[in-house]
């Protein structure tokens, strides 16, 4: 079994009485310790899929295998802990608290953990030794993406889910903090989902996930994964 195991799941919203369907029969897997970049047009179900498996949402019908836990038959209690101790989301906008330096964001998400890491070591890691003791006003849109990441890697959580994450960015900010979100999942050996728009993305991944219209249309290895640095768009 893979570790992440999105099995048949459908999910309808109903919105004025009107059914839509969001996810229509999607599976994948991924693997522990994996890149998985997920591609697909506006629509298509890429955040649906990402925050039913972040727990923040529900399935209509389907299993998904985390770990070899079905969060899908979880109750509302156990996605909150589920939530809290095993998913860290890192979002288009960083949704930092604005009253907080960077070190104190880090550490309002480590605290809730049982297994967190060193605030400070994290946002040592994330290369903002000297930014630690700032507001989120006063750092730039990557910076403030790295606290970010920092807030959620110090969870030490088992997925890393980013929805967009360089969706703010400039093409060089937003290549840095891919190589940063490549580099953790290599070096601290966490599992990492990464939705993109951008399908040149794709050779940076161990495994691509091609959505279109809720269902999974294409799923591709690459046994060599490219660096970030070696990929232009
Ligand atoms: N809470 C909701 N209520 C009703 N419809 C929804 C809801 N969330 C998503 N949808 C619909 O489900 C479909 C899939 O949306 P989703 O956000 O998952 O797509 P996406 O691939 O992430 O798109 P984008 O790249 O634009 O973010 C869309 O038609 C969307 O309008």
């Amino acid at each position: 079994m893979a570790y992440i195991e999105f099995n048949h799941v459908m999910k309808e919203y109903a919105a004025d009485g009107v059914k839509i369907r969001a996810l229509n029969d999607a599976s994948f897997s991924v693997n522990k310790g994996e890149l998985a970049v997920i591609l697909g047009a506006s629509g298509a179900g890429k955040t649906t899929a990402l925050n039913i498996l972040g727990g923040m949402d529900t399935t209509s019908s389907g299993d998904v295998i985390v770990d070899g836990e079905n969060v899908a038959a979880y109750t509302k209690k156990q996605l909150v802990g589920y939530r809290r101790t095993d998913i860290g989301f890192v979002f288009q906008f960083y949704n930092l608290m604005p009253n907080l330096t960077a070190l104190e964001n880090v550490e309002l998400a480590s605290q809730i953990c049982p297994n967190s890491l060193d605030a400070s070591e994290t946002l040592d890691k994330v290369g903002l030794t000297d930014r630690k003791n700032n507001f989120p006003a006063q750092l730039s849109g990557g910076e403030q993406q790295r606290v970010s990441i920092a807030r959620a890697i110090a969870k030490n959580p088992k997925l890393l889910l980013c929805d967009e994450p360089t969706g703010a960015l400039d093409y060089n900010t937003g290549k840095q903090i891919l190589q940063l979100l490549q580099d953790t999942c290599r070096k601290e050996k966490i599992t990492v989902l990464l939705i993109t728009h951008n399908s040149s993305l794709a050779p940076m991944a161990d495994r691509v996930i091609h959505f279109k219209n809720g269902t999974v249309v294409n799923t591709l290895q690459n046994e060599y994964p490219t660096p970030i640095e070696q990929i232009e768009w």
